[in-house]
């Protein structure tokens, strides 16, 4: 699905990342998990072709970037960051920020169709929000404007979802509500591949776990081998017991006095 090979990228003599290497297989769900400023960010924009790397290949759904029409492949992947979130108008119902995700619009300007509406509504139910689909996005909670954009994101069928920090300045009640919405894209025939600080939000629905470390995958591979407290050290210095309870990881920082 998606394979980075050998990926060095380098700006204003900065090396960003360096000798990064990640298959992504058909079936996986991927957590990337590393501290501010390691790297993440801009795998995803490797990713999606908004940034091409200074050495090695980039690999999507079969084709090679830089050799393919990027703009074809972006159709594919769903992309939820916080700038996206930020481009979307606060004044616009929510129906219809979710119905502009069909083609990839920020507004519509003529009138939606029926059934593009009617999917809308469909997928405002799969985020289990369907009663605010009147209501303009403005007047959502961060939660529910999360919800809103996992819903617009899934208009258009992606066979990858790239999430960028999704939980980020959610409370605990919007954070797992949203999290119960991502653990429920196991249902569906999506690669999902979701960026976080945060050991606790990696979900039973996902299979691997890569930990990068100032441009370096330190780690990768199925999460129960990669989520270890040596690995955790590594990538954040700290050191910790990490458990498992229903299918999820927790940790516990030791104290280091
Ligand atoms: N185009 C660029 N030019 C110069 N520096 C860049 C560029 N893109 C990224 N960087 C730098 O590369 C580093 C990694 O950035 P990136 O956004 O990928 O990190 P991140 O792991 O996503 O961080 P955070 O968790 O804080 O979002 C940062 O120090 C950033 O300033």
């Amino acid at each position: 699905m998606i394979h980075l090979s050998q990926i060095h990228f380098i700006r204003e003599e900065r090396h960003i990342l360096n000798d990064v290497n990640v298959l992504i297989e058909s079936g996986e769900h991927w957590v990337i998990l590393g501290r501010n400023g390691s790297g993440k960010t801009t795998l995803l924009e490797l990713m999606n072709g908004y940034e091409f790397p200074s050495r090695g290949t980039v690999d999507v759904l079969g084709n090679r970037y830089g050799q393919c029409d990027v703009r074809e492949i972006r159709k594919k992947i769903g992309y939820i960051s916080q700038s996206l979130l930020e481009k979307l108008n606060l004044g616009d119902p929510v129906h219809e920020v979710v119905a502009t995700g069909e083609y990839a619009f920020l507004r519509f300007y003529q009138e939606i169709p029926q059934e593009v509406t009617a999917r809308a509504l469909q997928m405002l139910e799969r985020v289990r929000i369907p009663h605010l689909a009147n209501q303009t996005l403005g007047s959502l909670s961060q939660g529910e404007r999360k919800k809103v954009m996992l819903a617009r994101s899934l208009m258009m069928k992606p066979e990858i979802l790239i999430l960028d920090e999704p939980a980020a300045g959610l409370d605990l009640y919007e954070r797992e509500r949203f999290l119960a919405d991502v653990n429920d894209l196991s249902k569906q025939d999506i690669t999902v591949v979701y960026v976080t600080h945060h050991i606790e939000e990696i979900m039973p629905l996902f299979t691997h776990v890569a930990i990068i470390e100032q441009g370096e995958i330190i780690a990768a591979g199925r999460k129960e081998e990669v989520l270890t407290p040596a690995n955790i050290h590594q990538a954040f210095g700290i050191d910790i017991v990490l458990e498992w309870y229903q299918g999820r990881p927790w940790i516990k920082v030791i104290d280091p006095k």
